[in-house]
Protein backbone atom coordinates (compact mmCIF):
# COMPACT_ATOMS: atom_id res chain seq x y z
CA UNK A 1 0.00 0.00 0.00
CA UNK A 2 1.28 3.17 -1.08
CA UNK A 3 1.10 6.35 1.52
CA UNK A 4 -1.37 9.15 0.59
CA UNK A 5 0.56 12.21 2.30
CA UNK A 6 3.96 13.32 0.72
CA UNK A 7 6.19 13.08 3.29
CA UNK A 8 8.69 14.45 1.01
CA UNK A 9 7.52 18.39 1.43
CA UNK A 10 5.65 17.57 4.79
CA UNK A 11 8.60 15.71 6.52
CA UNK A 12 11.75 15.48 4.86
CA UNK A 13 14.51 13.03 6.26
CA UNK A 14 17.21 14.72 3.29
CA UNK A 15 17.35 17.89 1.32
CA UNK A 16 19.52 18.18 -1.84
CA UNK A 17 19.33 22.19 -2.86
CA UNK A 18 21.37 23.49 -6.29
CA UNK A 19 23.25 20.67 -6.10
CA UNK A 20 25.87 20.81 -8.79
CA UNK A 21 28.69 18.24 -9.89
CA UNK A 22 30.99 19.09 -12.97
CA UNK A 23 33.74 17.17 -14.07
CA UNK A 24 36.03 19.37 -15.63
CA UNK A 25 33.98 20.88 -19.20
CA UNK A 26 31.20 18.38 -18.51
CA UNK A 27 27.89 19.12 -16.11
CA UNK A 28 27.07 15.36 -14.56
CA UNK A 29 24.44 17.44 -12.10
CA UNK A 30 22.69 20.80 -12.28
CA UNK A 31 21.24 22.71 -9.86
CA UNK A 32 19.21 20.29 -8.30
CA UNK A 33 16.71 20.03 -5.74
CA UNK A 34 14.81 17.51 -4.47
CA UNK A 35 13.78 15.98 -0.99
CA UNK A 36 13.48 12.84 0.25
CA UNK A 37 10.91 11.87 2.48
CA UNK A 38 11.12 10.26 5.62
CA UNK A 39 9.99 6.74 5.71
CA UNK A 40 9.34 6.72 2.58
CA UNK A 41 11.25 5.03 -0.39
CA UNK A 42 12.25 7.66 -3.07
CA UNK A 43 13.47 6.42 -6.79
CA UNK A 44 15.96 8.15 -8.42
CA UNK A 45 15.13 7.27 -12.27
CA UNK A 46 16.50 8.70 -15.58
CA UNK A 47 17.85 6.82 -18.59
CA UNK A 48 21.80 6.41 -18.96
CA UNK A 49 24.20 9.09 -18.00
CA UNK A 50 21.47 11.24 -16.34
CA UNK A 51 23.59 12.05 -13.22
CA UNK A 52 21.92 9.33 -11.22
CA UNK A 53 24.98 7.61 -9.79
CA UNK A 54 26.60 11.20 -9.46
CA UNK A 55 24.33 12.25 -7.01
CA UNK A 56 24.46 9.35 -5.01
CA UNK A 57 28.34 9.90 -4.91
CA UNK A 58 27.23 13.51 -3.55
CA UNK A 59 25.17 12.08 -1.03
CA UNK A 60 27.39 9.91 0.28
CA UNK A 61 30.94 11.64 0.32
CA UNK A 62 32.17 9.44 -2.13
CA UNK A 63 32.43 13.15 -4.59
CA UNK A 64 32.40 16.63 -2.76
CA UNK A 65 29.99 18.68 -5.06
CA UNK A 66 31.15 21.99 -6.73
CA UNK A 67 28.41 23.82 -5.42
CA UNK A 68 25.13 23.28 -3.45
CA UNK A 69 23.84 21.89 0.53
CA UNK A 70 22.66 18.40 1.34
CA UNK A 71 21.28 18.77 4.88
CA UNK A 72 19.87 15.44 6.46
CA UNK A 73 17.41 16.03 9.35
CA UNK A 74 18.25 12.56 11.30
CA UNK A 75 15.41 12.42 13.91
CA UNK A 76 12.85 14.75 12.73
CA UNK A 77 11.98 17.99 11.36
CA UNK A 78 14.15 21.37 11.96
CA UNK A 79 13.29 24.60 10.72
CA UNK A 80 14.96 25.78 7.97
CA UNK A 81 16.02 28.65 9.74
CA UNK A 82 17.90 26.36 11.95
CA UNK A 83 19.85 24.50 8.84
CA UNK A 84 20.58 28.31 7.79
CA UNK A 85 22.60 29.00 10.51
CA UNK A 86 24.91 25.80 10.53
CA UNK A 87 25.29 26.78 7.27
CA UNK A 88 26.73 30.04 7.84
CA UNK A 89 28.58 28.75 10.95
CA UNK A 90 31.39 26.85 8.74
CA UNK A 91 30.21 23.56 10.74
CA UNK A 92 29.49 20.09 9.62
CA UNK A 93 26.63 19.43 11.66
CA UNK A 94 24.72 20.26 14.80
CA UNK A 95 26.02 18.24 17.53
CA UNK A 96 24.17 17.51 21.00
CA UNK A 97 20.70 18.53 19.99
CA UNK A 98 17.50 16.81 20.17
CA UNK A 99 17.16 17.06 15.86
CA UNK A 100 20.42 16.91 14.66
CA UNK A 101 21.03 18.49 11.18
CA UNK A 102 23.89 16.74 9.01
CA UNK A 103 25.54 19.14 6.39
CA UNK A 104 26.93 15.89 4.21
CA UNK A 105 28.34 18.10 2.04
CA UNK A 106 31.31 19.03 4.58
CA UNK A 107 31.60 15.39 5.79
CA UNK A 108 33.54 12.33 4.68
CA UNK A 109 31.99 9.48 3.47
CA UNK A 110 33.42 7.53 6.74
CA UNK A 111 31.11 10.06 8.74
CA UNK A 112 27.85 9.93 6.58
CA UNK A 113 28.20 6.59 7.79
CA UNK A 114 29.22 6.46 10.92
CA UNK A 115 27.83 9.53 12.43
CA UNK A 116 25.03 11.20 10.60
CA UNK A 117 23.57 7.48 9.76
CA UNK A 118 23.51 7.12 5.52
CA UNK A 119 24.46 3.60 4.69
CA UNK A 120 24.64 2.46 0.64
CA UNK A 121 25.01 -0.37 -1.54
CA UNK A 122 26.88 -0.19 -4.87
CA UNK A 123 26.55 -0.88 -8.57
CA UNK A 124 28.84 -3.67 -8.62
CA UNK A 125 28.60 -5.63 -5.68
CA UNK A 126 31.47 -4.98 -2.81
CA UNK A 127 31.21 -7.90 -0.12
CA UNK A 128 34.26 -9.80 1.54
CA UNK A 129 34.18 -12.62 -0.98
CA UNK A 130 36.59 -14.81 1.38
CA UNK A 131 34.64 -13.98 5.01
CA UNK A 132 31.44 -15.93 5.83
CA UNK A 133 28.26 -14.36 5.27
CA UNK A 134 28.38 -14.12 9.05
CA UNK A 135 31.19 -12.25 8.96
CA UNK A 136 30.77 -9.90 6.53
CA UNK A 137 27.82 -8.36 8.86
CA UNK A 138 30.56 -8.39 12.12
CA UNK A 139 33.15 -5.84 9.95
CA UNK A 140 30.00 -3.96 9.03
CA UNK A 141 29.82 -3.30 13.03
CA UNK A 142 33.55 -2.83 13.27
CA UNK A 143 33.25 0.95 14.16
CA UNK A 144 30.82 0.15 16.66
CA UNK A 145 32.87 -2.20 18.26
CA UNK A 146 36.02 -0.33 18.51
CA UNK A 147 34.13 2.15 20.35
CA UNK A 148 32.96 0.07 22.40
CA UNK A 149 36.58 -1.41 23.05
CA UNK A 150 37.49 2.02 23.93
CA UNK A 151 39.81 1.64 21.18
CA UNK A 152 41.99 0.00 23.97
CA UNK A 153 43.46 -3.55 24.52
CA UNK A 154 39.43 -3.82 26.50
CA UNK A 155 38.58 -6.14 23.19
CA UNK A 156 41.67 -8.37 23.22
CA UNK A 157 41.09 -8.65 27.69
CA UNK A 158 37.34 -9.29 26.39
CA UNK A 159 36.33 -6.99 29.09
CA UNK A 160 32.58 -7.11 30.05
CA UNK A 161 31.70 -4.09 28.30
CA UNK A 162 33.26 -5.03 24.91
CA UNK A 163 31.97 -8.61 24.96
CA UNK A 164 28.02 -7.26 25.42
CA UNK A 165 28.75 -5.08 22.32
CA UNK A 166 30.38 -8.04 20.40
CA UNK A 167 27.34 -10.12 21.65
CA UNK A 168 24.99 -7.34 20.52
CA UNK A 169 26.60 -7.40 17.35
CA UNK A 170 26.37 -10.91 16.44
CA UNK A 171 22.55 -10.42 17.52
CA UNK A 172 22.16 -7.93 15.05
CA UNK A 173 23.61 -9.64 12.25
CA UNK A 174 21.57 -12.78 12.89
CA UNK A 175 18.50 -10.94 13.12
CA UNK A 176 19.25 -9.34 9.89
CA UNK A 177 20.51 -12.82 8.25
CA UNK A 178 16.85 -14.56 9.30
CA UNK A 179 15.21 -11.13 7.66
CA UNK A 180 16.97 -11.78 3.94
CA UNK A 181 16.85 -15.52 4.67
CA UNK A 182 20.54 -16.06 4.55
CA UNK A 183 20.71 -17.58 8.27
CA UNK A 184 21.44 -20.81 7.06
CA UNK A 185 24.52 -19.87 4.18
CA UNK A 186 26.10 -17.66 7.71
CA UNK A 187 29.04 -19.90 7.69
CA UNK A 188 29.71 -19.95 4.12
CA UNK A 189 32.12 -17.93 2.16
CA UNK A 190 30.59 -14.85 1.05
CA UNK A 191 31.51 -15.45 -3.05
CA UNK A 192 29.89 -18.79 -2.74
CA UNK A 193 26.34 -17.24 -2.88
CA UNK A 194 24.08 -16.87 -6.02
CA UNK A 195 23.92 -13.43 -7.08
CA UNK A 196 20.73 -13.00 -5.79
CA UNK A 197 21.89 -13.51 -2.40
CA UNK A 198 24.73 -11.48 -2.27
CA UNK A 199 22.72 -8.75 -3.16
CA UNK A 200 20.55 -9.64 0.18
CA UNK A 201 23.39 -9.72 2.11
CA UNK A 202 24.73 -6.49 0.87
CA UNK A 203 21.65 -4.72 2.11
CA UNK A 204 21.45 -6.41 4.92
CA UNK A 205 25.08 -5.29 5.34
CA UNK A 206 24.55 -1.66 5.22
CA UNK A 207 21.20 -2.28 7.23
CA UNK A 208 23.63 -3.47 9.89
CA UNK A 209 25.11 -0.20 10.65
CA UNK A 210 21.66 0.98 11.72
CA UNK A 211 21.02 3.92 9.55
CA UNK A 212 18.31 6.58 8.96
CA UNK A 213 18.87 6.63 5.28
CA UNK A 214 19.33 3.49 3.20
CA UNK A 215 20.90 4.22 -0.33
CA UNK A 216 20.54 1.89 -3.08
CA UNK A 217 22.29 1.53 -6.15
CA UNK A 218 20.26 -0.37 -8.61
CA UNK A 219 19.39 -3.13 -6.17
CA UNK A 220 17.45 -5.39 -9.03
CA UNK A 221 20.07 -5.24 -11.48
CA UNK A 222 20.58 -9.00 -12.32
CA UNK A 223 17.68 -10.29 -10.50
CA UNK A 224 15.51 -12.68 -11.61
CA UNK A 225 11.76 -12.10 -11.51
CA UNK A 226 11.06 -13.77 -8.23
CA UNK A 227 14.07 -11.96 -6.75
CA UNK A 228 12.73 -8.92 -7.83
CA UNK A 229 9.86 -9.64 -5.89
CA UNK A 230 11.52 -10.50 -3.01
CA UNK A 231 13.18 -7.39 -3.10
CA UNK A 232 10.17 -5.32 -3.03
CA UNK A 233 8.80 -7.37 -0.01
CA UNK A 234 12.18 -6.77 1.26
CA UNK A 235 11.92 -2.94 0.88
CA UNK A 236 8.67 -2.72 1.96
CA UNK A 237 9.45 -4.44 5.19
CA UNK A 238 12.46 -1.87 5.78
CA UNK A 239 10.39 0.98 4.92
CA UNK A 240 7.33 -0.11 7.36
CA UNK A 241 8.70 -1.61 9.92
CA UNK A 242 12.25 -0.04 10.52
CA UNK A 243 11.38 3.22 9.49
CA UNK A 244 14.72 3.31 7.59
CA UNK A 245 13.88 5.89 4.68
CA UNK A 246 15.00 4.20 1.22
CA UNK A 247 16.46 6.37 -1.81
CA UNK A 248 17.51 4.24 -4.33
CA UNK A 249 18.62 4.11 -8.62
CA UNK A 250 16.77 1.89 -10.22
CA UNK A 251 16.36 0.72 -13.92
CA UNK A 252 13.67 -1.68 -13.40
CA UNK A 253 10.40 0.19 -13.82
CA UNK A 254 8.69 -2.67 -12.75
CA UNK A 255 10.27 -2.51 -8.99
CA UNK A 256 10.37 1.44 -8.92
CA UNK A 257 6.56 1.81 -9.71
CA UNK A 258 5.48 -0.91 -7.30
CA UNK A 259 7.02 -0.32 -4.23
CA UNK A 260 7.87 3.95 -4.61
CA UNK A 261 6.40 6.68 -2.48
CA UNK A 262 8.07 9.64 -4.32
CA UNK A 263 10.10 9.38 -8.06
CA UNK A 264 12.60 12.17 -8.73
CA UNK A 265 13.15 11.89 -12.15
CA UNK A 266 16.79 13.67 -14.14
CA UNK A 267 17.59 14.01 -17.61
CA UNK A 268 21.17 15.45 -18.55
CA UNK A 269 21.61 16.46 -14.85
CA UNK A 270 18.76 18.34 -14.69
CA UNK A 271 15.31 17.59 -12.54
CA UNK A 272 12.20 17.03 -14.97
CA UNK A 273 9.78 15.41 -12.71
CA UNK A 274 9.35 14.62 -9.11
CA UNK A 275 6.12 13.00 -7.25
CA UNK A 276 4.40 10.06 -7.29
CA UNK A 277 4.53 6.96 -9.21
CA UNK A 278 1.16 7.87 -11.03
CA UNK A 279 2.16 11.65 -11.73
CA UNK A 280 5.48 10.47 -12.86
CA UNK A 281 4.01 7.76 -15.37
CA UNK A 282 1.92 10.42 -16.78
CA UNK A 283 4.30 13.14 -17.23
CA UNK A 284 4.97 13.94 -20.80
CA UNK A 285 8.66 15.53 -20.02
CA UNK A 286 9.34 11.68 -18.56
CA UNK A 287 8.32 10.39 -21.26
CA UNK A 288 10.34 12.24 -23.93
CA UNK A 289 13.25 11.58 -22.28
CA UNK A 290 12.39 8.01 -22.48
CA UNK A 291 12.15 8.26 -25.91
CA UNK A 292 15.09 9.62 -26.21
CA UNK A 293 16.86 6.32 -25.60
CA UNK A 294 17.35 3.34 -27.77
CA UNK A 295 14.60 1.63 -28.65
CA UNK A 296 15.24 -1.83 -26.65
CA UNK A 297 15.41 0.51 -23.29
CA UNK A 298 12.10 1.75 -24.41
CA UNK A 299 10.15 -1.75 -25.18
CA UNK A 300 11.17 -3.00 -21.71
CA UNK A 301 10.06 0.05 -20.19
CA UNK A 302 6.97 0.03 -21.79
CA UNK A 303 6.77 -3.79 -21.22
CA UNK A 304 7.20 -3.19 -17.36
CA UNK A 305 4.80 -0.10 -17.19
CA UNK A 306 2.52 -2.23 -18.73
CA UNK A 307 2.90 -5.47 -16.76
CA UNK A 308 2.80 -4.00 -13.63
CA UNK A 309 0.01 -1.13 -13.93
CA UNK A 310 -2.19 -2.35 -16.79
CA UNK A 311 -4.45 -0.95 -18.83
CA UNK A 312 -4.43 1.95 -16.67
CA UNK A 313 -0.64 2.89 -17.77
CA UNK A 314 -2.24 2.79 -20.94
CA UNK A 315 -4.65 5.00 -20.60
CA UNK A 316 -2.50 7.77 -19.14
CA UNK A 317 -0.26 7.54 -21.60
CA UNK A 318 2.64 6.19 -19.99
CA UNK A 319 6.10 5.58 -21.32
N1 LIG B 1 34.27 10.55 -12.12
C1 LIG B 1 33.80 11.06 -13.26
N2 LIG B 1 34.59 11.75 -14.09
C2 LIG B 1 34.14 12.27 -15.25
N3 LIG B 1 32.87 12.15 -15.68
C3 LIG B 1 32.03 11.46 -14.89
C4 LIG B 1 32.42 10.87 -13.65
N4 LIG B 1 31.37 10.27 -13.08
C5 LIG B 1 30.34 10.44 -13.93
N5 LIG B 1 30.73 11.16 -15.00
C6 LIG B 1 29.88 11.57 -16.12
O1 LIG B 1 28.75 12.21 -15.57
C7 LIG B 1 27.59 11.90 -16.32
C8 LIG B 1 26.55 11.29 -15.40
O2 LIG B 1 27.00 10.00 -15.04
P1 LIG B 1 26.27 9.10 -13.95
O3 LIG B 1 27.07 7.84 -13.81
O4 LIG B 1 26.03 9.88 -12.72
O5 LIG B 1 24.88 8.80 -14.67
P2 LIG B 1 23.78 7.71 -14.31
O6 LIG B 1 22.46 8.39 -14.47
O7 LIG B 1 24.07 7.09 -13.00
O8 LIG B 1 23.99 6.67 -15.48
P3 LIG B 1 23.72 5.07 -15.52
O9 LIG B 1 22.25 4.90 -15.45
O10 LIG B 1 24.27 4.68 -16.84
O11 LIG B 1 24.46 4.46 -14.36
C9 LIG B 1 28.01 10.98 -17.45
O12 LIG B 1 28.23 11.76 -18.60
C10 LIG B 1 29.32 10.40 -16.93
O13 LIG B 1 30.17 10.05 -17.99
Amino acid sequence: MLKQTRNWSADPVLSVEHLTMRFGGLVAVDDLSFNVGRGDITALIGPNGAGKTTVFNCVTGFYKPTEGRIALRREGAVEDEKIAELTRSGRQYSDGETSPVFLLERMTDFRITEVAGVARTFQNIRLFGGMTVLENLLVAQHNKLMRASGYSVAGLLGLPGYRRAAAAAKETAVEWLRRVDLLDRADDPAADLPYGAQRRLEIARALCTNPVLLCLDEPAAGLNPRESAELNTLLKYIRDEHGVSVLLIEHDMGVVMEISDHIVVLDYGKKISDGTAAEVRSDPKVIAAYLGVDDEEVEEVERDLDVKTGPKAAEGGAL
